[in-house]
């Protein structure tokens, strides 16, 4: 069953700070965008075979170790719902970036015409996703690309309780920058928080005028327990 309150209520972006974040850190965090009643409700879905249009086991393709299932069109209501919602204001800042980085592409301002794009270029099959950790399970280090064209930012909310569901798996992300050394982050969610983090690449002020960071995104080793995370990717994939 999915949350009967669908996702509604979910608060909404707090534009200034994701800003910041995202150019001063390269994430953000949104605490408790879905309660753990919800994540809940969640993580039982996974067990609904009708809901998904593919399973992936992460080791048949070098992935990592783990499984996970991409949710079939049409998406359940609150999936559906939390593209189209945090789709408008991350548009703003993607194209922001856009300019900064001397592109001339610009996204539309709604989802919709966004996925229509997407479908005209071949992207027709819905990207979000639940994956599923047992122990011993880890994401690699990989990017969300899945086709010509790309939204540049993603979500993916943790739906398992740190340190009771699991232990380990933590998201990390890494940054790859022009002739240095990488840099990592572990990003601190606890169940019901949601990063957002870029697809590809983001803009960096240096010295000499703006740069390009490559990014890349994947979990640690659970050490011990099962641990479940919603990803919401905005374009669809080919
Ligand atoms: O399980 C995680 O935290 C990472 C999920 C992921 O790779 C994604 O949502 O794209
Ligand atoms: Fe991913």
């Amino acid at each position: 069953m999915f949350p009967a309150s669908v996702f509604a209520d979910a608060q909404a972006l707090d534009i200034k700070a994701l800003a910041h974040d995202l150019n001063e850190q390269g994430w953000h965090v949104v605490p408790q965008l879905l309660s753990p009643e919800q994540c809940a409700a969640l993580r039982h879905n996974y067990r609904c075979d009708d809901r998904y249009r593919s399973t992936v086991v992460m080791q048949r393709h070098g992935f990592g170790r783990g499984e996970y299932r991409y949710f079939r069109y049409p998406l359940p209501d609150p999936i559906a719902q939390l593209r189209t919602r945090y789709y408008v204001p991350l548009a703003g800042l993607a194209n922001e970036w856009m300019q900064r980085t001397g592109k001339e592409q610009a996204y539309p301002a709604d989802h919709a015409t966004f996925i229509e794009q997407c479908h005209a270029r071949g992207q027709q099959r819905p990207t979000p996703l639940i994956l599923r950790y047992r122990t011993g399970d880890f994401n690699c280090l990989h990017q969300d690309l899945y086709g010509e064209v790309h939204f540049p930012f993603q979500m993916a909310i943790l739906l398992s309780e740190p340190g009771c569901d699991f232990h380990g798996g933590d998201f990390v992300i890494t940054e790859q920058r022009p002739r240095m050394q990488s840099r990592a982050h572990v990003v601190p969610l606890g169940i019901g928080d949601a990063v957002i983090f870029p697809v590809n690449e983001a803009p960096r002020d240096g010295t000499r005028g703006t740069y390009r960071v490559k990014l890349r995104h994947g979990v640690s080793v659970v050490r011990s327990g099962e641990r479940f995370t919603l990803g919401i990717i905005f374009h669809d994939a080919s």
